[in-house]
């Protein structure tokens, strides 16, 4: 029996940090939504007690290091699964990009064995079992879009932004999420006003939602990496209406209502830097049938 699953990417539209715990995560707000730019999964059942993880892709590993296998080992350790599963990733969301694509795998992996196995859990469920792997994997496993708080666990589905482009550009170089947060200076952040993006996004207003997007871990990366302040730039010189570093980064999007201007911020952007792509975003959450 084989089962195929889609891991799409997200991006942070509101990135707020409030404090530092005593646990040494950081107390967050998020404003994040999927897009339409996904790794495909095919979970393939088998009679043995295995976790076998196929990927071609050389900077994903293939062992316990893998999200995918941590999602499918947790689900077989608290459920006692005598059965197996090979998962294979076809990777197309860019590696260590600050868009969630291994917290992506790892909750299309739990939605997909909890049929593939007939575990018969609900999406709370998993999101609280994904919330054991990574702080980025609950919301991954519901989708669409939501306010992350906690340390970005607890997730409140708001209704989906007005509709837009999405264009990402990735330089390339990989950024540590632990190395950004432990360079944060708590005590200097310029806050993100997150209840006014709801409200933007609850009433569809497209101008005020670009003029509130915001990300404290930006100026972080942009002073670690200078590359990514330049395709900050040249978003903007091409046209975007709002710019802004996703996650940790090195990610930077941007959003752009009309499709000549998408054309002329996508092919600008493909001569400057290594991946660059046009997406919408999904809107929808994730359901379990
Ligand atoms: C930057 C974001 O991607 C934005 O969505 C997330 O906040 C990070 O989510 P993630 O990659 O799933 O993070 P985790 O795998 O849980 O944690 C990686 C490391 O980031 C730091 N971390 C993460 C989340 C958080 N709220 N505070 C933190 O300080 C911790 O040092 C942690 O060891
Ligand atoms: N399934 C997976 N896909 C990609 N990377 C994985 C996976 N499983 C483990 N990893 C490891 O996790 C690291 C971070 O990869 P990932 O692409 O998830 O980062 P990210 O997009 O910055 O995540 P986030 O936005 O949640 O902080 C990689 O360097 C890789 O070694």
């Amino acid at each position: 029996m084989k089962l195929l699953v889609k891991a799409p990417a997200k991006i942070n539209l509101s990135l707020d940090v409030l404090n530092k715990r005593p646990d040494g995560y950081h107390e967050v707000e998020m404003i994040m939504t999927t897009i339409d730019l996904a790794d495909r999964i095919e979970l393939i059942l088998e009679e043995k007690d295995i976790i076998k993880i196929n990927s071609l892709n050389r900077f994903v590993p293939d062992d316990q290091r893998n999200l995918a296998y941590q999602a499918a080992n947790l689900l077989k350790k608290k459920f006692d699964v005598k059965k197996g599963v090979t998962i294979k990733i076809e990777k197309n969301i860019p590696v260590a990009a600050g868009l969630a694509g291994g917290s992506s795998d790892a909750a299309a992996v739990l939605r997909g064995l909890n049929k593939l196995w007939d575990l018969r859990l609900t999406l709370d469920e998993l999101a609280e079992i994904g919330a054991e792997i990574g702080s980025d994997v609950s919301f991954c496993v519901y989708g669409g879009t939501a306010l992350a708080t906690g340390r970005g666990e607890i997730i409140k589905q708001i209704p989906a932004p007005p509709i837009c482009w999405v264009v990402l550009a990735k330089p390339f170089i990989g950024v540590s999420t632990a190395d950004i947060y432990k360079k944060l200076d708590v005590s200097q952040i310029n806050h993100p006003d997150t209840e006014q993006m709801i409200d933007c996004i609850r009433t569809g207003d497209y101008d005020e939602m670009c003029r509130n997007v915001g990300n404290v871990l930006e100026d972080v990366t942009l002073n670690l990496y200078p590359e990514v302040a330049q395709i900050k730039d040249q978003m903007k010189k091409f046209g975007a209406d709002a710019v802004l570093m996703s996650g940790s980064g090195p990610t930077v999007f941007g959003l752009i209502e009309h499709d000549s201007r998408m054309n002329r911020v996508y092919n600008g952007l493909r001569g400057f830097c290594d991946q660059v792509f046009a997406v919408r975003m999904m809107g929808n959450r994730h359901t379990l049938d």
